[in-house]
């Protein structure tokens, strides 16, 4: 594969962006003078209230007399609480996260004929259309899987007879094969970038129909196709604490904003994972990772709370890090004290650490749990109480199951395809609207001017 030769200048380039950003500037104070809802928050960060659901419930403070009051993060999936899922699946010792994907999307919690039937279709629609792998993932490889998965979403479109149709039974339909195929498409998108861009062997496993998806893609991603059932219980855990986390959240919102428009289950899916690769977004479990190999090399001693916090304060500074500013895995649009998934991993991790030889890594990222909000309100200003997010740990656990960072992002949007398809269902059914906000327009009237009275420079006068 060879990359397109780049034909835009930089002069031009150079003259393009000039004019953009003279064009584009906006008084800092028109945001307060038209309350303008920046990211869809109100004035004291809450979101926007923009529909009804469900589906997942994310609870992170109480509202006491019009003031936020910070509590222990609480997540239930239709009412369940989380933890509570995962306790009782392990009680069971069993895989959970089909299961999981039937309570969100059909609303309950299947019994045990309901749950193998289901089972039994995800793993016959695990295998990819013929020649898919080669036709849609090989032939344009791509060093980034979520671009991969996004892409090869919106090309399942032209391999299904009915595509198009909005009735639940169809959004179903299409909800479990994509469930079923995420796995087998980032495994084989994963392969192929090996093969094409890490100039490394690729192993092309086929699906186990008989497997969950957490062993599915074990056994998929490993050169020898071997995992032991503690690895895919974990990864079956994680699974399950990224499958759904309410409307408002930058890609669940995004299925609902496409919905809403009456598109395909195809488009709508492939705009949700394009928005879960943000930095800001599910990206940030790559960013973690990271930031804290960056961290190793830049901090003599890892255990010196001053040193930490110092180039805590680099990071935030933008003297650090990749320059935004952020220290990733910390802060959450709504969990204050704590982000229950966060510390579901953490759990889990520690044990992990200690048998492979990362104890000292995960000290590393306690520390930067503890000290992140000290410095930030340090230098910000801001006495916001601030936590680790489930990006923190995910990254790391996955990395002590040997998973590449190239699959950290794509595992939460295998995960997430569940929740998005939950919303979609309830979009097309319960929305009823298109969603259209308003942007204050700030352009002046101008009379138009014929092309050979304007001037050469940014601005015509
Ligand atoms: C699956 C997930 O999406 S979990 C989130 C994963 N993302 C990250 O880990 C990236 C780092 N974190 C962040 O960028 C933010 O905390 C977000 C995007 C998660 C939430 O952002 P917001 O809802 O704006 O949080 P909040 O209202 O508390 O932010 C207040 C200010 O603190 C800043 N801030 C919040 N968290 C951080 C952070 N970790 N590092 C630096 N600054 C931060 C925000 O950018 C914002 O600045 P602004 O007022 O200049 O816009
Ligand atoms: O809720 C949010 O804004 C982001 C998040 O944690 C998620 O989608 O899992």
């Amino acid at each position: 594969m060879t990359i397109q030769p780049d034909y835009v200048k930089e002069e031009l380039l150079h003259e393009l962006s000039e004019s953009f950003c003279m064009h584009n500037q906006l008084p800092p104070d028109l945001f307060t003078r038209y309350r303008i809802k920046r990211g869809l928050r109100n004035a004291d960060g809450t979101g926007v209230l923009v529909g009804a659901s469900h589906l997942g419930n994310v609870h992170g403070y109480i509202l006491n007399e019009g003031e936020r009051e910070p509590i222990e993060g609480r997540l239930t999936y239709r009412g369940y609480n989380v933890y509570d899922l995962i306790h009782g699946l392990e009680q069971e010792n069993r895989f959970g996260f089909e299961e999981i994907g039937y309570l969100l999307m059909c609303g309950k919690l299947p019994s045990r004929r309901q749950l193998a039937e289901f089972q039994h279709t995800i793993g016959l629609e695990r295998a990819l259309p013929d020649n898919f792998t080669e036709d849609m993932i090989m032939r344009a490889p791509s060093r980034d899987i979520m671009n991969k998965l996004a892409s090869a979403t919106l090309a399942l479109y032209s391999y299904d007879a009915n595509p198009d149709e909005t009735t639940v039974e169809n959004i179903m339909r299409q909800g479990i094969s994509l469930m079923a195929k995420f796995p087998v498409i980032i495994s084989h998108a994963y392969q192929a970038k090996r093969r094409y861009f890490d100039n490394d062997s690729m192993f092309l496993h086929v699906p186990d129909p008989n497997r969950s998806t957490a062993e599915n893609i074990l056994h998929l991603i490993r050169p020898t196709g071997e995992f032991n059932d503690d690895e895919a219980k974990l990864l079956d855990r994680c699974l399950i604490l990224h499958a759904e986390h309410g409307g408002g959240n930058n890609s669940s919102f995004t299925v609902r904003v496409t919905s809403s428009s009456g598109t395909d289950t195809y488009s709508a899916i492939a705009a949700a994972v394009s928005s879960l690769k943000g930095p800001r977004h599910g990206g940030a479990n790559l960013r973690v990772v990271k930031q804290f190999e960056e961290m190793k090399e830049n901090i003599h001693n890892w255990k010196d709370e001053t040193e930490v916090g110092n180039y805590l304060r680099k990071i935030l500074n933008k003297e650090a890090g990749d320059g935004s500013g952020l220290i990733y895995g910390m802060g959450h649009a709504i969990y204050t004290l704590s982000d229950p998934r966060a510390v579901a991993l953490k759990k889990a991790a520690r044990p992990l650490a200690e048998k492979t030889g990362y104890s000292d890594e995960m000290d590393l990222i306690e520390l930067v749990e503890k000290l992140t909000p000290g410095v930030f309100a340090e230098i910000k200003g801001s006495d916001k109480p601030m936590c680790a997010n489930v990006d923190m740990y995910s990254g790391f656990v996955y990395k002590m199951l040997g998973l590449p960072k190239s699959l950290y992002t794509p595992l939460f949007a295998t995960a997430r395809i569940v929740g998005w398809m939950a919303h979609r269902l309830e979009e097309v059914t319960t929305g009823g609207k298109i969603i259209r906000p308003a942007y204050k327009p700030v352009a002046k009237n101008i009379e138009y001017v014929n092309i050979d009275e304007r001037n050469d420079g940014p601005i015509n006068d």
